[in-house]
């Protein structure tokens, strides 16, 4: 039996000179569950291969990541790794202050580093280094960005600064070498490769975050506002690829995303996810898939990640080479290791990944069964350096000792921490054994956030002694924390179509991996697609088909069926989308009655007329007071009462009797999306920033309440009936004070407040004490509506001079064509950027479909499919100008 069990391992204990174990985990676990395991390693230890350094790095051991909401982000690294830039961005998203060692330096001494060094010599140099980072760190601790070079990083700049990560986040810039050495313009590249041996671990050693600035390409960044195609003199529904103003864009969703996940959430209200499954903790809703991805192939294997994506609720980055890294590590006499250079490597691919996807990201480490004491210290160094990335998941194997977990549990930050056990032999105990349920109460006792169980399916009955155990640990004491649990191999994939909390799947792209696991049922892996499990869910009776309508007066030429089904198509969902076009809301009754009614997309004119047959609002609805999503409600709570979001989503897709209607509001979202994606950084919201929206229907609510939420301080309303924009201003001059609205929490101050205006005529010049709209949202009609003809609506040029150009959101997509996107484009060159109806549709569009489905949008797939579909007044579609607006995405909003 114990051979079975050491498996793979045993070449390692040979190697140690160790006896081959005769127990098992298991049965270790058993005779004392505290100490399976009892050092604890020191990640980053000096490796005796890497170059010497004049300044030995000190060891990292385990820096805190809890701090103040207000405490200072410090960004150090080597020059060259964008901290400046990066601070920036930071610095105009949080409203905080930037301070650069560097010149701080050279401000109280007169000199830069490099000349004080000369003139006084190192010692004094290092002394006076010493004494300006004291200070700076001492007096500005609080609402800062400090920039930090290697010039502080003498030792004793090094142990400040790893003081000061107990109370601060102190995040290393790494990038790759080509681009610093783009950047520093060394002549001599093995001089660089040099420092950056030398710096990482120094680096390291005294920094509790990495975050790896990805470099962008330039190559998809061609000049924007360029008609595409040009047809009688007419343009075509043109859009350009990323303009040079946004190529650093996605750089700036990447590290804001990355900044939002380690300081505390709430701060920033423009930087919170607007997306309605973002708003619910992901591992608490049910049925939900992770794509696992081996690292070997992420590393090795040009895959689309986006695609890797479809389906998935979390994306799963599994370290699967430990072992042959252990032996490498062995062979190269420097064993138990985490070199700069792997390190470097998961940082660039974790970075990849994040900047791609929109779902959590699950980091783990893959040991052997009983984690053997040579695995063990590379097993640790990885953990280590996984949380130092802010991974929102995290696996840690429950074969460690008290401890160590709880070590590490100490350091984990605003990461989820899984305790995980899995075993790839027959022997591991059954589900019904107290092994399980010891296991799963010990993980929770020691703080773990989920629990995660998996062993080889011996025959199908296993399949459903899985339930016995997740009673069993439902029944344990409270709080529970959420259980993975499923069986492995092929015999085991009826319980994994059944685990209800990340579902490991597998896709076709990594397929092959997957089939060497069928023909080796021991082996662990994910055996199923996320297509083959909705397909299982929805065949054994646990979801139900649904019917989906979009509702309007001219609802037959919305693209909303085309792009909805073709996602549930991919997905493998079975419902179905259709137009319900009607004069009147008197039919919706009937479509409601339906016991498979899943849901409606509110079209013109029924936005504000809806609201009077739902029983209750989203916060937004409400505060927009328009509604343009209908979902059903078939459980109430036992007071009548709607249950709260996560109920709401965890009874999607079932059929029965509809109890309610609950209304929501996607097209704030959608405009939010689309100003974000064409704002660039130069003009990122600041307390001066103003923004237009000319209209003052639901759609111009909508763009007020989406600016709002941007922090966007300053909002001219222009609309030909002055009354309705007054309305307008009421409506959400109300909402902004009154205590009740939740919403905007910067708003309950009155000198924060947003302020509203009204322009009642074009020839009115621009407010004085106003600066230039950088965000104008057009909300009319763009084209014949009934009687009244197409407006023929342009800006008066005297409003349009922001010096550093803005963004422009059309909401209608019937005609692309319109006198305002021409005025628009031709501005381009001064940094507008033109966002239309086909940029907005799907954005608004995958917040309807979450709040449908309960599941992530396939985002790529839905935009795909409103471009092609979409025929300009010749009924024409052009795939140039398709790839060229996908490829031009550069911003994904969560
Ligand atoms: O405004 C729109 C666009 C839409 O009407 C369509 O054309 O599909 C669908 C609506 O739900 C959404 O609010």
């Amino acid at each position: 039996m114990a051979a079975a069990v050491v498996g793979t391992k045993r070449p390692f204990a040979v190697m140690e000179g160790m006896q081959p174990s005769q127990e098992t985990p298991y049965s270790l676990f058993r005779r004392n569950p505290n100490n399976l395991t009892s050092r604890t390693e020191e990640p980053y230890s000096r490796s005796s291969s890497a170059p010497s350094t004049p300044t030995p790095p000190l060891v990292a051991i385990d820096l805190s990541r809890s701090f103040e909401p207000d405490a200072s982000l410090v960004l150090v690294g080597v020059r060259g790794t964008g901290k400046s830039t990066l601070a920036i961005i930071a610095s105009a998203a949080f409203q905080r202050r930037v301070v650069d060692v560097d010149k701080f330096f050279q401000e109280t001494t007169g000199h830069s580093s490099a000349a004080h060094r000369k003139l006084y010599g190192a010692f004094e140099h290092n002394c006076r280094q010493e004494e300006v980072l004291r200070s700076v760190l001492d007096t500005y601790g609080r609402d800062c960005i400090i920039v930090c070079n290697a010039g502080s990083m003498e030792r004793s700049g090094q142990s400040l600064l790893r003081d000061y990560a107990s109370t601060h986040p102190i995040v290393h810039v790494v990038r790759d070498p080509k681009s610093i050495h783009a950047y520093l313009k060394i002549r001599e590249e093995s001089k660089l490769t040099g420092l950056l041996a030398i710096s990482g671990p120094i680096f390291r050693g005294c920094s509790n975050y990495e975050f790896y600035n990805f470099s962008e390409t330039p190559s998809n960044h061609s000049e924007q506002g360029m008609p595409s195609r040009e047809s009688s003199g007419d343009v075509v529904y043109a859009q350009k690829a990323t303009p040079p103003f946004l190529a650093l864009k996605r750089a700036e969703r990447h590290f804001l995303k990355f900044v939002a996940l380690i300081i505390a959430r709430g701060k920033v209200p423009s930087l919170e996810p607007a997306y309605p499954l973002s708003l619910v903790p992901t591992e608490l809703r049910r049925f939900t898939c992770a794509i696992a991805v081996p690292f070997s192939k992420l590393t090795a294997d040009d895959l689309d990640i986006e695609d890797l994506e479809i389906g998935s609720d979390a994306f799963e980055i599994v370290i699967d080479d430990l072992q042959k890294t252990s032996l490498s590590m062995m062979a190269s006499s420097s064993a138990q290791e985490l070199t700069p250079a792997r390190a470097d490597q998961i940082s660039r691919t974790i970075s990849i990944v994040r900047r791609t996807v929109i779902i959590p990201i699950i980091f783990h480490v893959h040991a052997d069964s009983e984690l053997s004491a040579s695995h063990r210290s590379t097993y640790l160094e990885h953990l280590r350096h996984g949380l130092r990335l802010a991974p929102e998941f995290c696996t840690i194997s429950l074969l460690l000792d008290d401890e160590v977990i709880l070590q590490i549990l100490s350091t984990k930050g605003s990461t989820k921490m899984i305790g995980h056990l899995n075993t790839s032999n027959y022997e591991a105990p059954e589900w019904s054994d107290s092994f399980w349920t010891d296991s799963y109460e010990r993980a929770r006792r020691l703080g773990c956030d989920l629990v995660r169980f998996t062993r080889p399916a011996r025959s199908l009955d296993d399949n459903f002694s899985i339930r016995i155990l997740k009673q069993k640990c439902r029944a344990l004491a409270e709080p529970a924390i959420p259980l993975i649990a499923y069986n492995t191999g092929h015999l085991g994939r009826v319980s994994i179509c059944f685990n209800e909390v990340f579902t490991n799947v597998t896709h076709e792209a990594l397929q092959h991996s997957s089939k060497d696991h069928l023909s080796s049922p021991t082996l662990c892996g994910p055996h199923i697609t996320a297509q083959d499990s909705t397909r299982a869910l929805y065949a054994s009776f646990v979801f139900d088909p649904m019917q989906i309508y979009i509702i309007g007066a001219s609802a037959g030429y919305s693209l909303s069926p085309a792009m909805h089904n073709a996602a549930f198509q991919r997905y493998g969902l079975p419902h179905h989308y259709q137009t319900h076009q009607t004069p009147s809301l008197n039919s919706l009754k009937a479509l409601v009655n339906d016991p498979n009614f899943g849901g409606a997309s509110v079209s013109l004119p029924f936005k504000i007329e809806v609201i009077s047959l739902t029983h209750s609002l989203s916060r937004h609805a409400r505060a927009i007071g328009a509604v343009n999503t209908l979902i059903p409600v078939r459980n109430l709570n036992p007071d009548g009462s709607i249950p709260d979001e996560l109920s709401l989503f965890n009874e999607r897709c079932r059929a029965g009797p509809v109890k309610a209607l609950y209304g929501d509001n996607t097209d704030w979202i959608g405009i939010r999306s689309c100003i974000r994606r064409g704002l660039s950084p130069a003009n990122a919201v600041r307390p001066r920033t103003t923004a237009l929206i000319i209209g003052a229907g639901g759609m111009g609510r909508a763009a007020a309440y989406a600016m709002l939420h941007l922090g966007v301080k300053n909002i001219v309303i222009f609309n030909r009936t002055v009354a309705n924009a007054e309305n307008l201003v009421t409506h959400f001059n109300r909402l902004v004070s009154s205590s009740d609205a939740g919403l905007l929490p910067s708003s309950k101050s009155p000198d924060t407040r947003p302020l509203f205006r009204i322009i009642k005529s074009r020839e009115e010049s621009w407010p004085e004490d106003l600066r230039y709209p950088t965000i104008v949202v057009s909300c009319i009609p763009t084209h014949r509506l009934g009687d009244s003809p197409a407006p023929n609506f342009t800006l008066p040029s005297q409003w349009i001079r922001s010096p550093t150009g803005g963004v422009l959101v059309e909401i209608a997509y019937k005609t692309l064509h319109t006198p305002l996107l021409q005025q628009f484009r031709a501005e381009s060159h001064k940094g507008w950027v033109c966002m239309d109806g086909l940029d907005l549709l799907p954005e608004q569009g995958f917040a309807q479909f979450e709040l449908f489905t309960a599941r992530r949008a396939p985002r790529r797939l839905m935009r795909e499919e409103v471009l092609r579909r979409f025929t300009d007044a010749k009924g024409v579609t052009d795939p140039e100008v398709i790839q060229t607006r996908l490829e031009g995405i550069e911003d994904q909003d969560t």
